[in-house]
């Protein structure tokens, strides 16, 4: 479990994981969690993330290659795994007649040294809505009491497939608030996510799904640097794109242009947004509409999905950055 020096709670070495029907939707995948982080497995719709989880989680078998939670096999070790794991699975499916207090008790009476349920509660922000029946709870109310159910073990690792989907801007938040907490108090995290901004803000490490295979694996920092970062500005009247200064040498690996809007992509944004404004302010003139910016996330995750349908994602393109 030691790697680099990091001990690593979760392994995953070429899973692969095929349907009934004969459908591969985890196409040999590998990548590996250290303890007391949090790391997001992003992906397009359908890309396999929840397949994946489901085996970490002991729920399925893997069809073939291997996974180690703690050190064991989640499916055939799950009694010495799953006692020590927290799981928020996308659908609760508790009874909706009951309240959330039973709900909580009735499951803190299934997990062996559990924390009081209301200080599940009280973590997740529901502690008033105790008395009330699940089935009167809210979208996101639920997701809480998800949540809170899945603290209820004290795990040392967590598995949460899309916590947030269904909150609000401020729930969303005040999950990623106490998720962050947990991490610094030493659980590892694993979720699976839409929400790029959650990746961005949680995430220690993330890995970016498609198709069943994993595309692209590093800190947020390391994924988003792997994209251009981008200039756009409007040419300045009587200007083409011609009386620019040379792109190359200001580290200006493409351009293209929508009518006057000129687009620059970079991976030195300092000096050829210092070439551009030094070239404007010799020329005395005004860059309007002037966007400079980094890539985002967002930007890596479109770059994969318009490669895989170019064809140019295949397993040979995954992208590894500090294992
Ligand atoms: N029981 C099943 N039998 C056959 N195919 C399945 C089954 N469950 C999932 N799939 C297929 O496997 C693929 C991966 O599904 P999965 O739910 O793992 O993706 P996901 O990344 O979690 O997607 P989403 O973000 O939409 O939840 C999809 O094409 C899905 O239709």
């Amino acid at each position: 479990m030691e790697n680099n020096g990091h001990e690593h709670v979760i392994e995953v070495t070429d899973l692969r994981r095929v349907y009934g029907g004969g459908f591969e939707a985890v196409s040999g995948i590998s990548f590996s969690v250290r303890r007391g982080e949090i790391f997001a497995l992003l992906g397009t719709n359908g890309a396999g993330k929840t397949s994946t989880v489901e085996v970490l989680e002991g729920l399925a078998p893997p069809t073939s290659g291997t996974v180690r939670v703690l050190g064991h096999d989640p499916c055939t070790e799950r009694a010495a795994v799953r006692p020590r794991t927290g799981v928020m699975l996308q659908e609760g499916g508790f009874p909706s007649e009951l309240t959330v207090a039973e709900t909580a008790r009735m499951w803190a009476g299934c997990v062996s040294g559990a924390r009081p349920p209301s200080e599940v509660l009280a973590l997740v922000g529901l502690e008033s809505k105790a008395g009330v029946r699940v089935k009167q709870l809210s979208g996101g109310q639920r997701r809480r009491l998800d949540l809170a159910l899945a603290l209820l073990g004290h795990p040392e690792v967590l598995f949460l497939d899309e916590p947030t989907t269904g909150l609000d801007v401020e729930g969303r938040r005040e999950t990623w608030e106490l998720v962050s907490a947990l991490r610094d108090g030493g659980t590892t995290v694993l979720l699976t996510t839409h929400y790029l901004e959650e990746a961005e803000n949680l995430a220690d490490r993330l890995a970016i799904m498609h198709e069943g295979r994993v595309a692209l694996t590093g800190t947020p920092a390391e994924v988003t640097a792997s994209e251009p970062s981008r200039i756009s500005f409007e040419l300045p009247d009587g200007y083409l794109v011609g009386d620019l200064p040379p792109l190359g040498e200001m580290g200006v690996t493409g351009h293209e242009t929508d009518g006057r809007i000129v687009r620059l992509r970079t991976h030195e944004l300092q000096r050829a947004a210092t070439g551009l404004l030094l070239w404007a302010e010799r020329a005395r003139v005004e860059l309007r509409r002037l966007d400079v910016r980094s890539a985002s996330l967002e930007e890596a995750f479109l770059g994969i999905a318009e490669e895989a349908s170019a064809g140019r994602a295949t397993a040979t393109t995954t992208k590894e950055y500090a294992a």
